[in-house]
């Protein structure tokens, strides 16, 4: 496989202040990472470096094979799905629409742009995957947050991307909804093998099964990072959120809670 990140010493300062340190990283095609961090840690600026949207101010980041600072950004970032739950769609748009938007990359439908039968095709395979079938003509401000973070992750899956990026998907998700969103995550892993993710979360229990890797972030440094049983550990997670914490895995799922004293 394929790199499809590689980040090395890469240090990111915003108003004098140091945000990221030192932080090297590298994603292959099929990896799907855990992002895991307190408030502040760095997690959200991290996501926006691999995404494209930022450059590092020391370091280099290549995404897909090309370097931040030498290609042009706008053109990058139509080969990574990036899945912000603060999308801000103001338009009643239904959600075949939205989804199809993935491929003009913007917020609107563009006016007289029409798709081809197979991106209409495409637009329908993502939905059933993601389970909105049922949803397929609903307007966007009927839809719950979890039928809206669905719709987003069918739609950066449009352009048939090699990188999603997962902002705190299940953020504001009842269960069903949040167990719906990691149901389909791992659907998408065995219908794309190809495909790497990085998800972004403060919440172990939200990690899909096909999770691989994890990085802890602990003040804009990584505290660990590898192979995700490696780095998920009641030690490390407690250390990366300050708490004595017991961790567990069943069927693929992690559970946290306070570690007891005696
Ligand atoms: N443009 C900016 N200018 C100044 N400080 C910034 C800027 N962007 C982020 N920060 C600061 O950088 C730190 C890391 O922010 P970031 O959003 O990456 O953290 P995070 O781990 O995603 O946090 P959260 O879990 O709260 O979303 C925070 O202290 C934040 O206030």
């Amino acid at each position: 496989m394929t790199d499809v990140l590689r980040a090395e010493d890469v240090h990111v300062v915003r108003d004098g202040r140091p945000i990221l340190q030192e932080v090297s990283l590298t994603v292959r095609g099929g990896e799907h990472w855990a992002l895991l961090g307190a408030n502040g840690a760095g997690k959200s600026t991290l996501l926006s470096l691999l995404g494209a949207l930022v450059h590092p101010t020391r370091g280099t980041v290549d995404v897909l094979g090309r370097r931040l600072g030498r290609v042009d950004l706008r053109e990058l970032r139509t080969y990574v799905g990036h899945v912000d739950p603060r999308h801000p769609l103001h338009e009643p748009l239904r959600v075949r629409d939205v989804v199809l938007t993935g491929l003009t990359n913007s917020v609107a439908l563009v006016p007289r742009w029409r798709p081809t039968p197979e991106q209409e095709a495409r637009a329908d395979r993502l939905i059933a995957t993601l389970g909105l079938t049922d949803r397929r003509e609903a307007r966007w401000p009927t839809l719950s947050q979890g039928q809206r973070g669905r719709t987003l992750i069918a739609r950066a899956l449009m352009p048939d991307p090699r990188l999603l990026l997962l902002d705190e998907p299940a953020t504001g998700l009842d269960l069903p909804g949040r167990e719906q969103l990691i149901g389909a995550l791992d659907a998408l892993r065995e219908e794309h093998p190809e495909l790497a993710t990085v998800l972004v979360t403060h919440h172990l229990e939200e990690l899909p099964p096909g999770t691989t890797h994890a990085m802890l972030l602990r003040d804009g440094r990584v505290l660990a990072q590898g192979a995700v049983d490696d780095v998920l550990t009641g030690d490390q997670v407690g250390k990366c959120f300050d708490l004595p914490l017991a961790l567990d895995r069943h069927d693929g799922r992690w559970s946290v809670r306070i570690r007891r004293r005696g």
